[in-house]
């Protein structure tokens, strides 16, 4: 291609998305709706607050793309915008998985800024931010999201009790959690954890209804695209898709890939066609996202399966014991830390793993992928 047809592309200024921002994950919807009861009971739960009281905690519980992060985003701005008294703080546990990251958190929402990384202990952190917290007479509300995350760092759950046992140092401070999760087997994992300090409500997200999905798809569709730009026929075909898939963001990033490939062959309209391509190429928005929330040993351990798995004869099995002699070869890992990834893919569903039966005392054990590499061919991941 010419550097003219990329000029053409870059300046090609007729678009079909009136704001492709509303496609994407962290957009707030202003339109919110069928989650009126569960955004009452977070208010309930956080009220006590306002009057000086201790509010209660909550498990927010319910598959993928419910809803959960947005309704609670959304009634921590309307606290904030009612009172000063409560701080909201909202944590990625995908991202921030020890106290001190969590910590660091707090400290910018009170302080605006981040502690330093180094050279200051948490202790200090942690008397700071409860030393603040007693001087305004403030609360404090930490929403703890995808907090399965936590459970993986074992100290890390000592981070509830930082925040809920607050009290017994700073007796003023009043402190609430909100721990988000989208998986009942985690909601045990939790019980089991932190049992003695947390005793909280369950506030549940249901999965959404079939007419529940056309709205939010048909709304979406009104904020992000120009008028007439899909058909309701269309829009239809996409929701059911979405309604099997169960999974909403599915819907709103398939949107988002037929406006893309509509512009791309410069269509004033999504047509069936166009459709039929995004559904033919889209790969589902998990596995994406979690593919990418690897650090690189963890990639380099999922990259050596796929490869090992691709070379193995039809009647050959995998093992764990041959990926883990190539893996530290190939990375000079120890055997705790390749069994320490290992069980992090695990728990994220990339692989599985299952005693053989054979080997030592039968305690060989087989790797399995838990999803086709071959699927990813038309993303920006490679395994190659
Ligand atoms: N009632 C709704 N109206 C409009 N958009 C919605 C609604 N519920 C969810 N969404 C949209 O669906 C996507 C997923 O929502 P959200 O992240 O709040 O779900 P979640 O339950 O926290 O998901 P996960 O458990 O995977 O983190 C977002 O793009 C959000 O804007």
């Amino acid at each position: 291609m010419n550097n003219m047809a990329i000029q053409d592309i870059l300046m090609f200024d007729e678009t079909l998305f009136k704001n492709i921002s509303a496609f994407n994950p962290e957009y707030m919807p202003e339109n919110y709706n069928f989650r009126d009861n569960q955004m009452e009971a977070m208010a309930y739960a956080l009220r006590p607050a306002l009057k000086g009281g201790m509010p209660s905690n909550a498990v927010i519980l319910g598959p993928c793309a419910t809803g959960k992060t947005t309704a609670v985003k959304k009634v921590f701005d309307l606290i904030e915008n009612t009172s000063d008294k409560i701080k909201c703080c909202y944590i990625n546990c995908q991202l921030n998985t020890t106290r001190f990251g969590i910590f660091s958190q707090i400290h910018e929402k009170l302080f605006g800024h981040k502690p330093p990384e180094t050279g200051v202990p948490f202790a200090t952190i942690y008397q700071k931010v409860m030393k603040n917290l007693t001087d305004n007479d403030t609360s404090l509300i930490v929403a703890f999201d995808d907090a399965n995350f936590i459970f993986q760092n074992k100290n890390a759950n000592k981070v509830f009790y930082d925040i809920l046992r607050a009290y017994e140092e700073f007796p003023t401070v009043h402190t609430g959690i909100f721990v988000i999760l989208s998986e009942l087997e985690f909601r045990f994992a939790l019980d089991k954890n932190v049992k003695t300090v947390f005793i909280p409500q369950d506030i549940t997200f249901e999965p959404y209804s079939h007419s529940q999905i056309l709205s939010i798809l048909s709304d979406r569709v009104k904020m992000g695209f120009y008028p007439n730009v899909i058909s309701d026929d269309l829009v239809r075909q996409i929701s059911d898709y979405t309604f099997e898939t169960g999974d909403l963001r599915e819907g709103i990033d398939i949107l988002r890939v037929c406006g893309n490939i509509a512009e791309s062959e410069a269509s004033k309209k999504i047509t069936q066609k166009h459709l039929d391509k995004a559904l033919s190429k889209h790969v589902s928005y998990n596995l994406l996202e979690t593919l990418k929330s690897l650090n690189d040993k963890e990639f380099a351990l999922l990259k050596l399966i796929v490869k090992e798995d691709e070379s193995i004869n039809k009647d050959e099995i995998l093992t764990v014991t041959k990926v883990s002699e190539k893996f530290k070869e190939q990375t000079k890992s120890s055997y705790a830390s390749f069994n320490r990834i290992l069980e992090k893919l695990e728990f994220l569903r990339l692989v599985d793993t299952k005693l053989t039966g054979k080997g030592i005392r039968g305690n060989s054990r087989q790797i399995f992928l838990r999803f086709d590499p071959d699927d990813l061919n038309c993303t920006d991941i490679n395994f190659s």
